[in-house]
């Protein structure tokens, strides 16, 4: 079953075309990563897939329902979670408060207690929120974005700023939640997260989807020949080699191969033979960030240099700031206020 179905979607901000023709599909229960450079159209598609903002043209369902059509928007609201990029809330509440006071917003919240476990912020009930470090109150985002226990999660940026450990601890905690069922639809911009977490990733540049697949399997990456690499030995030179195609640069080789084995054992032979050993010697595929950079080479966001295939019309929302992002004291209440 899927949670989200997109077709052709489109949206223009004037002459500014930030989405153009966008298809993709979340199945129920898998993680979901939409990468892209900055101005790609990440963050307008995911707004219209929260009803934040209005689309030219295109299909979108969410959860079987239409985020644009108001009979639709209140019943959706209740049943996705927010962690947008910047979340304004109430500083001088508790940590305990907050949550307490999103709860009310809900019909079928989750349980204070346990949501403040799940997001590890257990003995940081009684803090009030200004004396939060910035990774504990991202957390205390991810809290606000689960406690009315949503069936689809949207996560902008959820670990931006955080330490390589609060990071590994909040991937723990995404992977939690989709193991209790959660479907995740999350952007980032760092690769490790989109390999550590994503069931399927999709690469948007300059308003389209360039690439679509498993982490592993993105832009032909598992079909890539393997790169060996070493430091030449002393007195050697490449044709000493007893391999075809060796690239020298800067005294390091490289030899690429569909299936390295056969390759690196004629070369660990043939040092071992002479008594020398292959310095810095490594084996790899292209890493899922050289797959993205390749796919999203200089894309920049587009422009009026195409016609526009929707009418160009702005939101009355005129600045990126009067969308969801910074437009309330706090989007989640906001969106659960009824
Ligand atoms: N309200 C708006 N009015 C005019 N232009 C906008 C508005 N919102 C976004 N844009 C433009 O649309 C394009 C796509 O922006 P969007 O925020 O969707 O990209 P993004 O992929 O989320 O980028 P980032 O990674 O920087 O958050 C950009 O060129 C942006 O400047």
């Amino acid at each position: 079953m899927r949670s989200v179905v997109v077709e052709d979607l489109r949206k223009s901000y004037g002459s500014v075309h930030a989405v153009r023709g966008v298809s993709f599909d979340v199945e129920q229960g898998e993680i979901f990563a939409l990468l892209g450079p900055n101005g790609a159209g990440k963050s307008t598609t995911l707004e219209i897939l929260e009803g934040f903002r209005k689309r030219d043209s295109g299909t979108v369902e969410v959860l079987g329902m239409d985020p644009g059509s108001r009979a639709d928007g209140r019943e959706l609201r209740e049943r996705i979670g927010l962690v947008l990029q910047d979340i304004a809330v109430e500083p001088y509440l508790t940590v305990r408060e907050t949550i307490t006071r999103a709860a009310g917003y809900y019909r079928t919240p989750r349980d204070v207690g346990e949501v403040i476990e799940l997001v590890d912020l257990a003995g940081k009930e009684k803090q009030k929120v200004r004396n939060l470090s910035g990774g504990q109150k991202r957390r205390l985002d991810l809290a606000l974005g689960v406690i009315g226990d949503p069936d689809l999660l949207f996560l902008d940026e959820p670990t931006t700023g955080f330490d390589p450990n609060a990071r590994r601890g909040a991937w723990e905690l995404v992977r939690r939640l989709r193991d209790t069922g959660t479907t995740i639809l999350l952007t980032t911009h760092y690769m490790e997260e989109a390999q550590q977490l994503a069931d399927r990733v999709a690469v948007i540049a300059a308003g389209r989807i360039v690439s679509e697949g498993t982490p592993a399997t993105l832009g032909g990456r598992d079909s890539a020949k393997a790169r060996i690499r070493f430091a030449l030995p002393e007195g050697c030179t490449a044709e000493d080699l007893p391999v075809a195609d060796a690239v020298l640069a800067e005294g390091l080789v490289t030899v690429e191969a569909d299936e390295p084995t056969e390759a690196l054992h004629r070369l660990t032979g043939w040092a071992l033979d002479r008594g020398a050993v292959l310095d810095r010697l490594s084996v790899d595929r292209p890493s899922l960030e050289d797959v993205y950079l390749s796919l999203t080479g200089e894309s920049g966001p587009a422009s009026g240099d195409e016609p526009a295939d929707g009418p160009a019309t702005t939101d009355s929302a005129t600045t990126k700031s009067a969308g969801r992002k910074t437009g309330s004291p706090e989007p989640v209440l906001e969106r659960s206020a009824r």
